[in-house]
């Protein structure tokens, strides 16, 4: 098993946080839908995004890379090899929900999905009912992930829930717009992680199509057309989320890349990080976050930004009182069970944090011991370790560190680049 070495180091400097994997992955398909070229410029190309490319490309869409752009070529209805498909989700959830609808309405033939890690234990009870009621036939096997769908979907109504993952809803919305008729979604259940749905809005009306929002769900026009044109994918705060607790807890760092009017749900951080006791300053676009006052335990509501939690547990552990983090179950269905990892691991770094079924109890310590802990093969995981680490009093020796490629390839530069201590 791989270690990485961790030393206790305040971080000093000015990072570039990559562009938001949540947006290129849209863009990309977006992109790949249109029936001309596209030019997409900012996409950070990490193992989520690069799966999601090569399934759309899979699907028929050409990609080249021109002067650091991505130029998308958009598919071509009927003018696509015959044949079965294959598509390598790898362990992204994105590419696997993103993807299934659009494979069921654009081909004809068979999909194969493969993943590998956890992907194919994550939930797909959504489509899966969706594919017995339009009499679909499709197989599933979990461990490792394959899964075999085949079309056509048709329009129609789409009783769905909103709380296992929004990412049904997002897959949706992309193949609907694309079927002869009409459709209208209809959540049966109240939506959850709603922030990626409206980044799923803000994208398919940049490239053109119409969803309707409606009392319990969206009206979607049949027969349209996505048009092709140039997008900048803006910096990821998700990432952001990292440094700016890093910040919260002593170090200072600036956090560039990001829009200080995005619509990215994760812009949450901010608001919990504030209600914690954080300031936060702008200077053009570098996002700074200190605590002079040091941090207090907060209510911390997972459902909207469960990506964020990882680095909230950090600041939460190193607070002043307790913190309860609620509706966080789904956390458990990610790359790992993030609540017993966020319990597991921060507790063998010596902070105190009590697991329940839907939520975490952190009673804050003044500082953490430090040690061995394991990222449990998931990037967010690893990640609040590394932050975990600045504020530890002896090193922290992360198992399994190179995980963090899922979403941040760079993670470690970055890191050192501010003056963070690690090395294999
Ligand atoms: O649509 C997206 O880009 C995402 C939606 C969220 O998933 P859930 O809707 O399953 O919470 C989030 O956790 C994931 O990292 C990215
Ligand atoms: C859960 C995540 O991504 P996905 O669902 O796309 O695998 C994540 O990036 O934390």
């Amino acid at each position: 098993m791989e270690t990485m070495q961790i030393a206790p180091a305040r971080l000093c400097g000015s990072i570039r946080v990559p562009s938001s994997k949540s947006l290129a992955h849209r863009a990309v398909i977006a992109a790949s839908l249109c029936q001309g070229k596209s030019v997409l410029r900012g996409v950070d190309l990490n193992d989520d995004v690069r799966a999601t490319l090569a399934g759309m490309q899979a699907l028929g869409a050409q990609a080249a890379w021109q002067e650091g752009r991505l130029a998308v070529q958009g598919l071509h209805a009927g003018e696509r090899a015959q044949g079965d498909c294959l598509i390598d989700c790898n362990e992204s959830g994105s590419t696997l929900r993103f993807l299934i609808p659009l494979a069921l309405a654009l081909w004809g033939e068979a999909t194969t999905f493969i993943g590998r890690g956890n992907l194919g234990k994550r939930p797909l009870d959504p489509f899966f009912e969706i594919m017995r009621a339009q009499g679909l036939p499709f197989s599933h096997e979990g461990d490792p992930l394959c899964l075999k769908v085949r079309g056509p979907l048709q329009s129609g109504k789409f009783a769905l829930r909103g709380d296992i993952s929004s990412q049904f809803l997002t897959g949706l919305l992309f193949a609907l717009p694309l079927l002869q008729g009409d459709s209208d979604i209809e959540l049966t259940t109240p939506l959850q992680s709603a922030g990626y749905v409206e980044l799923t809005l803000d994208v398919l009306r940049d490239f053109g199509i119409k969803v309707v929002p409606t009392p319990g769900g969206y009206h979607v026009p049949g027969g349209q057309h996505y048009c092709a044109g140039s997008y900048a994918v803006e910096g990821d705060y998700s990432q952001a989320a990292f440094f700016l607790v890093a910040g919260a807890l002593g170090s200072d760092v600036a956090v560039q890349g990001l829009r200080a009017d995005s619509h990215q749900g994760d812009r949450l951080v901010m608001d919990i990080l504030q209600r914690m006791g954080a300031q936060f300053n702008w200077t053009g676009d570098a996002l700074q976050c200190r605590a002079p006052q040091g941090l207090r335990g907060t209510r911390i509501d997972a459902a909207q930004c469960p990506d964020i939690i990882p680095p909230l547990a950090v600041a939460a552990a190193l607070a002043c009182g307790r913190t309860e983090v609620v509706n966080a179950g789904r956390l458990r269905i990610k790359e790992c069970d993030r609540l017993s990892a966020i319990a597991h691991e921060l507790g063998a770094l010596g902070a105190h944090i009590t697991e329940q079924p839907d939520s975490l109890i952190i009673d804050g310590v003044a500082s953490l011991s430090g040690g061995r802990a394991f990222s449990h093969q998931d990037h967010r995981i690893a990640m609040m370790l590394a932050i975990a680490a600045t504020r530890c009093d002896k090193p922290v020796l992360l198992q399994e560190p190179g995980c963090v490629s899922k979403s941040y390839g760079n993670f470690y530069e970055d890191y050192q680049k501010v003056g963070g201590v690690c090395g294999r």
